[in-house]
């Protein structure tokens, strides 16, 4: 393979010692998918499948200088942010991804880790809101995050396309609402879609599982590497389902908790079907 033809996509995101979230699953995906991983960590959490025992953020000036380190020299296809926990990483961030001119931008706006700790500070939502939602391709909230994004209450699917819009209206050219914290009503779950003009519900079947630790940012890094192969947003989407969906099925079983889900089966499943 050329140098010129590596995908290369890059990771502004927490670090978790867990390894199931984070940097660490972003850089995972990434590899299983072809795709040549860089990162900018933004804080150090101290983590396993227990939960959050600690946070420690870095400073925005160290956040500002590894993406210009990779951007100046690697060079960058596509990326994706995660936990970016404070106003002042958010907007050192914004400033990098404004002057390389980067539009294949996936913002996951992780606000609290499944165990209940905050990862985003309250008052940096306004931030993300300003400074970082219209420099996003796609924003993948997860059902609280699109509450607190929308300012509204999600009950409904009508509900959620109303949150959607609203989104939508902050700058992000697509919005993905994941139905992965809906209600459990029988065995589907639902994705939503919506690129400003049309509405895709993109269906999967829940997996009964305490093993969930890190989906949002398995999936938003699956999404990443596909744009930076090159693939349209819908296409990058769903592959990016199908590739959660295969390492929720296959978890590892690791961990006394919410165990991290298995990063390999996407892979090993198309491996299989080849051979
Ligand atoms: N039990 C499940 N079975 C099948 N798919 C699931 C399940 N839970 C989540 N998903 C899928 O995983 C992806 C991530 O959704 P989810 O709502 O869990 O994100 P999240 O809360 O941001 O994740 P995290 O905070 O753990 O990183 C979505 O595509 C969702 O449909
Ligand atoms: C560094 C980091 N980034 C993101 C998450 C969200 O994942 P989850 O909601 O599964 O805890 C996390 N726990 N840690």
């Amino acid at each position: 393979m050329s140098v010129a033809v590596i995908p290369r996509a890059l990771t502004i995101a927490g670090s978790d010692s867990g390894g199931g979230a984070g940097i660490q699953a972003d850089l995972k995906t990434f590899q299983e998918l072809g795709v040549y991983g860089m990162s900018a960590l933004t804080a150090v959490t101290a983590q396993n499948t227990l939960g959050v025992q600690g946070v420690y953020p870095l400073s925005a000036e160290a956040a500002a200088a590894q993406i210009e380190s990779v951007g100046c020299d690697l060079g960058v296809h596509a990326l994706k942010t995660g936990m970016l926990f404070n106003a002042d990483i958010i907007s050192a961030v914004a400033d990098k991804i404004s002057s390389f001119g980067w539009k294949n931008v996936v913002v996951d706006p992780v606000m609290i880790a499944k165990g209940g700790a905050d990862l985003l500070q309250a008052e940096a939502v306004t931030a993300l809101k300003r400074d970082l939602l219209p420099l996003a391709l796609i924003v993948t909230p997860n059902l609280p995050e699109a509450e607190v994004l929308a300012g509204m209450s999600i009950y409904s699917m009508e509900d959620r396309r109303e949150a959607a819009k609203r989104i939508h209206d902050m700058g992000s050219d697509f919005v993905v609402i994941k139905g992965g914290h809906e209600e459990k009503e029988g065995d589907q779950i639902t994705d939503l879609i919506y690129d400003g003009r049309v509405f895709t519900k993109l269906l999967g079947r829940r997996v009964e599982t305490v093993h969930t630790h890190g989906t949002g940012c398995t999936f938003s890094a699956a999404i990443t590497a596909g744009l930076a192969k090159g693939m349209s947003e819908m296409a990058a989407i769903t592959e990016g389902r199908a590739f959660i969906q295969a390492a929720i099925e296959d978890s590892l079983g690791l961990g006394q908790g919410h165990g991290p889900t298995n990063h390999w089966a996407y892979g090993r499943r198309r491996q299989a079907v080849t051979q």
